[in-house]
């Protein structure tokens, strides 16, 4: 099979029908489909798949959708005109109604079954019968599988209804959680770090669903009330939706020998995840056995880059288990994320979460996930020639190749070319004791200033001589940028020809291209899902413009408004400070 489909480039899609031009279902025709499911998916109940990579499922529209939002970038390069978001055959596919749509779509989603590790460790449990058979898309349907401008995407709404997966809960997202991922989704893409895509986002005008959440101003870490909020349905595209966790469910059931057919749907899984996300990289004529080594690599080294590329950007993913790590190494969902205010390598915006999912954990929580790949790969070579031992040295390999990418991504946040562990340690140890904003902290030192003024901009304590706790910090601070200026020059003057040697302009600039201006913190959210609540999307849309160009300066009103210290009275606070469930 191959992603090269398209018959032609950039055709302008102002329809479904003209969508269903480009309608390509690979998954739908090369996996197995659950040999218990009906034809037209029509079976929501929670219930064990034993078998099979999908189940048919027909998503459940909302009630009366209204338009809330949609990515004009995406649009733009799959060719779709702009308005077609808000067009009724459009809104009634990605508001979960296929009942009307045009052949050959079909008019029958899929969801997928997965398993869950936390932090390496193999569980069952969330599983309502204990076997790990009815866990997986609970809410996500995926609707549409097409070649576009010769790539292939498929679609998949968040919160359509109920699955056999769903174990006993509703299907739905709430609009709160729906705009905080479709925003977040945006302006990850935009920051150049690779994530599944918005599409679109509907809300239901007359759809409630109740939800724990915080009282205002509450200081408590859970929830202390129920509130009712308006479903929603959000689209998000991707090459696949295949998880880590997906790859495990498969792997353990063929080391398990569960079923004769494990083993090959173990393989066709793999083949098929290789053919949707690395078909550029893996030879198709290696063997099996090669394949498999090459994907684990390439894997490997996105997942590292994944990770560093986070950190740059002040993100924490939260809830980094298996079956929320994309197995074609992209950002995947956006429920307990956060993207840092002050700098705190133990930030974790997601109560549930615990520190090992922590901002600078991240990167041996991805080492394990890693692991976990490794592991449901490893039937698959259990009778070839040096495999396991392959896939173990790539697992050993992993912290090493992290760090290095690690040290790489904080070099490229200071301008310079090579790590310096000193420097670093210092820096990390000053932001930690003045308490600075990550992102403004860097974005200042990005204009490379000759004296420390311009970067007390980010700092949330006053470390000027004679202030409560400064402890000579205001020194400290002077002579780390005394000698990072050192170093930026030694560095530009350099005879060793393998370093770049750059102007003062060429380096401001580089770092500006690194460093974000802008970055979607939670107190931001806040009030752009309030406000749509209430069926005002202003500040969804003027967030959704800011954080779609987040390294350009902008106008000084947006800088006023989005580039600022987080409010004193934010901290703390449920809901702006820390969050307990996705919802
Ligand atoms: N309201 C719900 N109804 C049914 N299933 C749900 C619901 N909320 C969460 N789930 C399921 O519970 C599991 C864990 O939830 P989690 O918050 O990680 O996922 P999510 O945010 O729904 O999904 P995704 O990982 O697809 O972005 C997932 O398998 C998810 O599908
Ligand atoms: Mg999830």
């Amino acid at each position: 099979m191959t992603n090269q489909l398209s018959p032609q480039k950039n055709a302008t899609v102002e329809t479904v029908k003209d969508l269903a031009k480009w309608a390509n279902y690979s998954l739908m025709n090369t996996l197995k489909c659950d040999p218990d499911a009906t034809s037209h998916g029509a079976d929501h109940r929670p219930r064990q798949v034993f078998s099979g990579h999908y189940v048919p499922v027909n998503p459940t529209p909302i009630e009366a959708p209204e338009y809330v939002a949609h990515s004009s970038t995406f649009f733009d390069e799959l060719g779709f005109a702009d308005s077609m978001a808000q067009s009724a055959d459009f809104m009634s596919l990605f508001s979960g109604d296929l009942s009307n749509v045009p052949e050959p779509m079909s008019k029958v989603g899929w969801a997928c079954g997965y398993a869950l590790s936390i932090y390496g460790t193999e569980y069952i449990q969330q599983c309502p019968f204990q076997t790990g058979n009815g866990y997986g898309d609970g809410r996500a349907v995926s609707v549409l599988e097409a070649v576009i401008n010769g790539k292939r995407w498929e679609m998949q709404l968040k919160g359509g209804g109920r699955t056999p997966y769903c174990r006993g809960a509703d299907g739905r997202a709430v609009l709160r959680s729906s705009v905080r991922e479709f925003l977040a989704q945006e302006h990850m893409h935009a920051l150049g770090v690779p994530t599944s895509r918005s599409l679109s986002l509907y809300v239901s005008k007359t759809e409630t669903v109740q939800r724990p959440w915080y009282s205002e101003g509450s200081r408590e870490q859970d929830p202390d009330r129920m509130i009712t909020e308006a479903v929603a349905i959000s689209t998000r595209v991707a090459p696949s939706f295949i998880r880590v966790g997906q790859l495990e469910l498969f792997g353990r059931r063929a080391r398990k020998h569960e079923h004769p057919q494990a083993m090959a749907e173990l393989e066709q899984l793999v083949l098929h995840l290789i053919d949707r996300e690395y078909a550029d990289v893996i030879d198709p004529n290696l063997s099996l056995r090669d394949k498999v080594l090459k994907l684990a690599s390439e894997f490997r080294s996105r997942l590292t880059s994944l990770v560093a590329n986070w950190v740059r950007v002040g993100y924490c993913q939260g809830n980094f288990n298996s079956d929320n790590c994309a197995a074609g190494g992209f950002t995947l969902d956006y429920g307990p994320f956060g993207f840092c205010d002050v700098f705190n390598p133990q930030y974790q915006p997601w109560t549930g979460g615990g520190k090992h999912f922590a901002f600078l954990n991240q990167d041996a929580a991805a080492g394990r996930n890693y692991l976990m790949f490794c592991t449901a790969l490893s039937p698959l070579l259990a009778n070839e020639a040096d495999g396991i031992d392959g896939l173990q040295q790539l697992v050993n390999d992993f912290s090493t190749e992290m760090q290095t990418k690690m040290e790489q991504m904080w070099a490229a946040k200071l301008g310079l070319n090579r790590f310096n562990a000193a420097l670093f340690t210092e820096l990390s140890t000053l932001m930690q004791q003045t308490s600075v904003d990550y992102t403004m902290f860097f974005r200042e030192l990005s204009s490379l200033p000759d004296d420390i003024e311009p970067l007390t901009k980010s700092f949330y304590q006053d470390i000027s001589q004679g202030a409560q706790g400064a402890q000579g910090l205001e020194q400290r601070w002077s002579a780390w940028l005394a000698q990072w200026h050192s170093l930026l020059t030694s560095e530009a003057n350099s005879d060793d020809i393998s370093v770049l040697t750059r102007s003062r302009e060429d380096i401001a600039k580089q770092m500006k291209l690194v460093n974000p201006k802008y970055s979607l913190r939670e107190w931001l959210l806040v009030p752009a899902y309030q406000q749509a609540s209430q069926g005002d999307y202003t500040l969804l849309r003027e967030l959704q413009a800011v954080m779609t160009d987040p390294y350009a300066e902008q106008s000084q009103e947006v800088e006023d408004t989005f580039y600022r210290l987080k409010a004193s009275e934010y901290f703390a606070i449920g809901g702006l400070s820390h969050l307990s469930c996705s919802s």
